[in-house]
């Protein structure tokens, strides 16, 4: 594959940023406080789920503290914090739209995101296509760049769900430093 074939935007990138987000939560049964298990924007069919303000989406949180960390934006508790009651339940797509939004009005957009969900129980991989179009149309990507992997904790952490995303950030638009 040549350069000029490489997946991405038609245009060259004005600036590159890298972005990295982590999220984790206890799982519990739904009669101990867990939520019904949510990653990515897609149910996960599971005796347990996250125990959270919101509804424990672990991978979405990650994901948006990824883009916003690559602009030195701060976190998301900073932006939906979890002792207001507004946010209590809250859908996390709401979070990382607006993630998404604060990163797009700085001229930049995520080019590729590579995300692992560390899970001991339920096993993920029939999930996983449905997960990488969720996070995909979510952040407005081609699905091939939305990269989403899975690994069990072997034992060490069987009553978490653990995330950590990587994204590139590319600037599209001219900002003062290009003009
Ligand atoms: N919740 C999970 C965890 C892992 N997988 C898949 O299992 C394979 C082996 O994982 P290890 O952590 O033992 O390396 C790997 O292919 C994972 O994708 C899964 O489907 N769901
Ligand atoms: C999302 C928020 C807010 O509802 O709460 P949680 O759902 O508990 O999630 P977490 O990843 O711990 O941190 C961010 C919080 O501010």
């Amino acid at each position: 594959m040549t350069s000029s074939s490489l997946p991405g935007p038609d245009r060259a990138p004005l600036a590159y940023r890298i972005g990295y987000g982590e999220d984790a939560h206890r799982l519990a049964r739904p009669e101990d406080g867990g939520r019904p298990l949510v990653l990515g924007g897609v149910q996960v069919p599971s005796e347990r789920g996250a125990v959270a303000h919101s509804d424990g989406d672990a991978a979405l949180h990650a994901v948006a503290d990824a883009l916003l960390s690559g602009l030195a934006l701060g976190d998301i508790g900073q932006y939906f914090p979890d002792t207001a009651a507004e946010w209590r339940g809250m859908d996390s797509r709401v979070i990382l739209e607006r993630a998404l939004g604060l990163v797009q009005e700085r001229g930049y957009a995520p080019l590729n995101v590579a995300l692992v969900v560390t899970l001991d129980r339920p096993k993920l991989g029939p999930l996983r296509a449905e997960i990488a179009r969720s996070l995909a149309a979510l952040l407005a990507l081609p699905g091939g760049e939305v990269g989403v992997s899975f690994k069990t904790s072997e034992g060490l952490a069987p009553d978490h769900v653990q995330t950590r995303v990587t994204v590139l950030l590319g600037r599209l638009e001219p900002g003062d430093a290009d003009v």
